[in-house]
């Protein structure tokens, strides 16, 4: 008898296992991959093969198997690497396999399931009935019969609030059932078709000499290719749908129907220019060239200075991937930036490019699946989830910016988009080519380990000089009366850039703003005096002040009124949002026109895209945003950039908060000056002398990298170690706590004396409750992360509910 072993789609961790079904004899062409429908629970839900045996009767005798109700799709959805990678990313982040494989496919299901809700008769009489809402609420449904819960809601306005947990109630009580209904999402697009079925004789014209309309629309199909036209076409060409309906009747023509791939980004056209590759950009190519037609795995780093012409490389080395049939897939780290990506690779592959990015209707996500499940498209360009799209043979991953910190979902299951590439690139024997000007610490380290191909752009295309940058000391503008957000200095640059009819980004740092106190007369921050670390503000609750906390040392103190270092009252800074900036960049420079862009002005598909357009069209002189205009842009007129606050991200509690602060002066100032003449750039800061900063100023990475390097491994911090944050949650703080410290002891226990194994906690979260659960961390620092791992795993971790488990975690906080 045939049986397949089939993992459900519920990402519940205690039923998180195979269970073995049946295969009827119809299902016979079912194998490993396949999306089905099972039976589970009392339910029907979606389930994935993972393997399919053909057992003697024997084996099974006595076991009662439920069969596979459907297979839910028409092919095989997963892939046997696909299969491969959630298997092993299961493993790596201690998460389910239902949670890896649903990253898989768009939606998290390829099932819709609804719920309605049905009066039980019997029933009619209960007690809870007696109350008018629960009344209400069982006869609508005795009257009409099954209903969704939205339906029921918008036929009886006058219970929504208490909807929810009137059903629970009276479902409880069994006075109504619940009924689940699976059905595959089907958001398929059609377009209708009509096609000529007869062979226009001179016979049928004269036959239709009188009716005008419908001779012209068959000479029109008889003329168009494959006898074919769509019915969008016919109405610019002014045909009624009653002409087509006339001669489908009399039987000349029908109409049809085509499932048509939306192409989110169609209309985005490039022309291609011709573009000698410089010495280094060819060089670069040369030494990845046989890695590619290896068919085995090489992972590089590409690290080339801000505008040194890296986007020029990826394409040259998707081309070759592409020559040799293989798959490409281009990450971007922020849906901002794919537009301009797209663009650049649309000029060398019009229609070979899908767009993949969470931004993207369901339906769009699926048909680009779609076009690439059926050799439509070769080249996937998004943000991390773009790594999940079904495909064959990817022969080159290409992650731009890799040291960004979007890559890491912080969500549940909490992968690092670096580590499922390269397990990709692994399991395909493909190349795996990571770039950025300023790599991040771990992968710059691998590099010169020898663990990725280090790979080097040392000057702008046009050996134009990097930005000249100017640090201007933020202490000393208040000293001399300036209280405004913006420096003189800042406010000169502006005017000048606009004269000379060029344009600036100009970039405030947000990041680490809603966490500290700081003195804007010394920059003092106020710290922990057991541990020095920037103790982290807490709103207060129910009206009573706002308090101060080491997350290391669970000590918390008031806010002080005035600065403990200076005296002044200039302290509660806690920064300012870009609307406020944009308010004062009015004042200060009224005749500037400028755009913004941040979360507010952004939340729409093509919003990005729309306000980097008409910047880049010179409609505004001035683009102002957060972290998201940082990066990667390339907008030829941008000769001036200027950076406010640079450094509050020091203040964070976190290892990388120096190498944060480094990386974004040195994005940012790389905006400026690209093409035709040496950038200008301001650099607003209270740590003037701080390394990160000094070495941003110079774009010296290797200086930066070098003292950085010495600290981590002093504190045993990454690249010397990697992280696992465990996150403790309990209604109850003391079980949260002690849950913690337990698993700390047995830790110590069984790594006891390896000062290459710590765990450090517990501490209570900078959320430190979340809607009434307090949570506790325990952050383990290991050499040997396998070990960690397997620890882990024994302890049952991984199978408990109340404990997040984040390997590498981008955050301390
Ligand atoms: N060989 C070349 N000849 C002429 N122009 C080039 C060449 N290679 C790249 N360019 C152009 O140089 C500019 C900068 O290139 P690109 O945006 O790829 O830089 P980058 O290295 O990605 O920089 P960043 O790290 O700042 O994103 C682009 O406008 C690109 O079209
Ligand atoms: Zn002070
Ligand atoms: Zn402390």
């Amino acid at each position: 008898m045939l049986t397949a072993s089939v993992f459900v789609n519920i990402p519940v961790k205690s039923i998180a296992k195979a269970y073995t079904y049946s295969v009827p004899a119809e299902l016979s062409f079912l194998e490993a991959g396949w999306r089905v429908f099972v039976p589970f629970g009392g339910r029907k839900v979606e389930g994935f093969i993972l393997a399919v045996a053909d057992k003697a009767e024997t084996e099974l005798a006595g076991i009662k198997l439920k069969p596979i109700e459907a297979a839910i799709d028409e092919e095989c959805w997963f892939t046997p690497a696909m299969i491969k990678a959630a298997k092993w990313l299961a493993d790596f982040y201690l998460c389910s396999l239902a949670e890896m494989m649903r990253l898989f496919m768009p939606g998290k299901s390829g099932l819709k399931i609804s719920v309605q809700y049905e009066a039980v008769e019997e029933e009619g009489g209960h007690i809870l009935l007696q109350m008018p809402m629960y009344r209400v609420v069982y006869q609508y449904l005795a009257d009409q019969g099954p209903q969704g819960r939205n339906a029921i809601a918008r036929a009886l306005p006058e219970v929504k609030e208490e909807l929810p947990s009137i059903l629970e109630k009276l479902v409880q009580y069994k006075v109504l059932r619940k009924e689940y209904a699976a059905q595959k999402r089907d958001n398929a697009r059609y377009e209708k078709l009509v096609v000529l079925t007869c062979q226009l004789t001179g016979q049928i014209r004269e036959g239709y000499k009188r009716k005008k309309a419908q001779l012209h629309l068959l000479e029109l199909l008889a003329a168009a290719p494959e006898q074919t036209l769509a019915m969008a076409d016919l109405k610019a060409a002014k045909v009624s749908s009653a002409t087509v309906r006339n001669l489908a009747e009399a039987g000349l023509a029908e109409i049809r129907q085509r499932r048509v791939l939306r192409d989110s980004y169609g209309d985005v056209q490039a022309d291609r220019q011709r573009v000698e590759l410089t010495e280094e950009q060819a060089a670069a190519v040369r030494a990845m060239e046989p890695a590619l037609s290896a068919h085995a795995y090489q992972g590089f780093l590409l690290k080339g200075v801000t505008g040194s012409g890296k986007t020029q490389v990826y394409i040259e080395m998707a081309e070759r991937a592409r020559r040799l049939g293989r798959q490409v897939i281009v990450l971007v780290p922020e849906i901002a930036l794919t537009g301009q990506v797209v663009t650049a690779f649309k000029a060398y592959f019009p229609d070979d490019i899908v767009v993949m990015h969470s931004r993207l209707s369901l339906a769009e996500r699926n048909d680009a699946i779609l076009r690439v499940r059926r050799g439509g498209a070769g080249i996937i360009i998004g943000a991390r989830s773009a790594l999940f799209t079904p495909a064959e043979d990817v022969g080159l991953i290409i992650m731009d910016e890799e040291q960004d910190m979007s890559y890491k979902q912080d969500e549940s299951p909490r992968y690092h988009a670096r580590v499922v590439a390269e397990e990709l690139a692994h399991i395909h024997g493909g190349l795996l080519l990571l770039g950025s000007a300023t790599p991040s610490l771990e992968s710059y380290h691998r590099a010169r380990q020898g663990e990725l191909t280090l790979l080097t752009l040392t000057k702008r295309i046009g050996n134009l000089p990097l930005p000249l940058v100017k640090c201007v000391d933020m202490r000393q503008e208040l000293r001399l009366g300036n209280r405004h957000i913006m420096s003189r200095p800042l406010q000169q640059l502006i005017e000048q850039t606009i004269a000379k009819r060029q344009q600036l980004i100009i970039m405030l740092n947000r990041r680490g703003f809603s966490t500290f106190v700081m003195c804007r007369s010394c920059g003092e921050v106020i710290k922990c005096k057991l541990c020095g670390l920037p103790l982290v503000y807490h709103q207060g609750v129910g009206g009573r002040p706002g308090r101060l906390a080491c997350h290391h040392c669970d000590v918390t103190e008031p806010i002080p009124d005035t600065c403990p270092k200076c005296g002044s009252r200039y302290i509660k800074y806690f920064g300012s949002g870009t609307e406020k900036l944009e308010q004062e960049l009015h004042q200060v420079v009224p005749s500037a026109r400028v755009i913004r862009m941040d979360r507010d002005t952004t939340n729409t598909k093509f919003a990005h895209q729309e306000i980097l357009a008409r910047f880049r069209r010179q409609e505004y002189d001035i683009l102002l945003g957060t972290q998201m205009v940082a990066k990667g842009h390339d907008i030829p007129n941008v000769t001036a950039v200027g950076i406010i606050s640079a450094d509050s991200s020091l203040n964070l509690p976190d290892f990388r908060a120096a190498e944060r602060c480094f990386m974004l002066i040195t994005q940012t100032a790389g905006r400026a000056g690209r093409h035709t003449e040496q950038g200008r750039v301001i650099i607003q800061t209270y740590n003037p002398e701080h390394y990160a900063v000094t070495c941003g100023i110079v774009q010296d990475y290797e200086g930066f990298y070098a003292q950085e390097l010495k600290l981590r491994q002093q504190l045993f911090y990454p690249p010397y170690s990697r992280l696992v944050k465990l996150l403790y949650q309990n209604e109850d703080e003391q079980a949260a706590r002690s849950g913690a410290a337990q698993l700390i002891a047995a830790f110590q226990q069984q790594f006891r004396g390896d000062k290459r194994q710590q765990a450090i906690g517990p501490s209570p979260a900078v959320i430190a409750r979340l809607r009434g659960i307090y949570r506790f961390v325990v952050l383990i620092k290991t050499a040997d992360l396998p070990a960690v791992q397997a620890f882990l795993r024994a302890q049952g971790l991984h199978l408990r509910t109340d404990v997040a488990i984040d390997i590498d975690p981008i955050t301390m906080l």
